[in-house]
């Protein structure tokens, strides 16, 4: 399993008929697409959850091939790496663009409420179904790093080792800029309300939103030494007409690049279930919340993100081991913002080994 493994499993597995949601709503005949790297073992063991961002999959070596080599998370001689699509999303779990059974047309705008909270439900029954009793580790960012920590606090049994990256509740600025991004979407005619038919998606909103998106996943340092005030790297002028800069040809690449492979409607109920993610919500108080964390869990802030800044990330690992939670901090030191747990793979692995700040 040491480079770019291919799932020895790719399956659908079926949620019950009726899947009660966190807000009230259900889903009914949902289905969850997963996949699994290596073999998992007689007494299952040996399995390591991959939680999957915005725009992942269950196809993790596709997305994050670094996680094969992630220490302290997964031992790749002998770990099954599992990857679950969530709910929500447009890579083949139930989705705005899965067919709704009451209507036999796409959910579109009906398509309910989904939480975190639902996100681990689903995937515990999947556990079930699998036969794995208690995962030997939990690991993701930003979104992925949300259902790692509602795992440790809802399944506080079932997961050994828990470590959630460039994650905290969405503070207000990241609440504005998810807003933005929906409205961006909701405002393109094309939308029509959520109703687009599936290969007329609002696209200039919806690239738009990934655009907005990317200017928080990086940062101004990289930005700078990337760009600066540079034109356009296509020859165009700034000064004249519509002329770009580069940094405008790049926004404008990403936003093109995202709607060839993604859903506008799942774009919506994902960062809708990202703003809501809140793991103290229907507790007394948040210590009541990480007093159940049972896992042995590691977060990592990193240094130049402003989307999940790193004194949200030390303020979490503060409040758990206040509450008693097993938690430590570690800095990943980047100037590729919150995308450095993809980008800077090298240090990621550096810094879980423990080459850099810890807490
Ligand atoms: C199931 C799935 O498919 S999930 C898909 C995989 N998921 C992802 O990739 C996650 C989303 N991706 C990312 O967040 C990023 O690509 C990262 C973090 C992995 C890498 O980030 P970076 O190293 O900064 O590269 P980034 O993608 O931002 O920029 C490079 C691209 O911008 C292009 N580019 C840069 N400047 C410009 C410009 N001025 N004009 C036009 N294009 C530009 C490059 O040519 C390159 O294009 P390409 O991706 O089409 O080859
Ligand atoms: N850039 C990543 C991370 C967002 O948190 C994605 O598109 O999934």
């Amino acid at each position: 399993m040491r480079t770019a493994p291919q799932p020895a499993i790719e399956g659908d597995f079926a949620l019950p008929d009726v899947f009660p949601l966190e807000s009230g709503g259900t889903l009914r005949g949902a289905r969850l697409r997963y996949a699994i790297y290596g073999k998992i073992n007689a007494a299952a063991d040996n399995v390591v959850l991959v939680c999957h961002a915005l725009s992942g999959s269950a196809l993790v070596a596709e997305w994050w091939p670094a996680i094969f080599s992630l220490p302290g998370v997964i031992d790749p001689d002998h770990d099954a790496v599992l990857g679950v699509n969530i709910l929500g999303s447009c890579y083949g779990s139930t989705g705005p663009a899965s067919i709704d059974p009451a209507t036999g047309r796409p959910y579109g705008n009906r398509f309910p409420l989904v939480e975190i909270r639902d996100i681990v439900r689903s995937q515990a029954l999947l556990l079930d179904f699998l036969g794995i009793a208690r995962l030997k580790s939990a690991v993701g960012a930003s979104i992925g790093g949300m259902q790692v920590l509602e795992w440790a606090i809802q399944f506080p049994s079932r997961v050994a080792r828990a470590t959630a990256i460039a994650v905290a509740p969405l503070n207000a600025m990241g609440l504005g800029l998810n807003h933005l991004q929906r409205q961006a979407i909701m405002l393109d005619p094309e939308w029509r309300d959520g109703n687009y038919a599936p290969d007329r998606q609002p696209q200039r909103g919806l690239a738009l939103a990934r655009a907005l998106a990317v200017c928080s996943y990086k940062s101004e340092a990289l930005f700078e030494e990337r760009f600066g005030r540079k034109p356009d790297r296509s020859g165009e002028d700034p000064w004249t007409g519509n002329g770009r800069f580069d940094v405008a040809g790049y926004l404008d690449h990403q936003g093109e690049k995202f709607y060839s492979r993604f859903d506008a409607n799942s774009y919506l109920a994902i960062t809708r279930m990202m703003d809501l993610f809140d793991p103290a919500r229907g507790f007394v108080s948040a210590l009541q919340a990480w007093q159940r964390v049972e896992a042995a869990v590691t977060l990592v802030g990193i240094s130049s993100d402003w989307l999940f800044p790193p004194g949200d990330v030390v303020a979490l690992s503060e409040a758990m081991r206040a509450a008693g939670a097993r938690c430590s901090y570690r800095e990943l030191v980047s100037d590729h913002g919150h995308d450095a747990f993809l980008a800077e793979p090298e240090l990621l692995i550096e810094v879980l080994r423990g080459g850099e700040k810890t807490g």
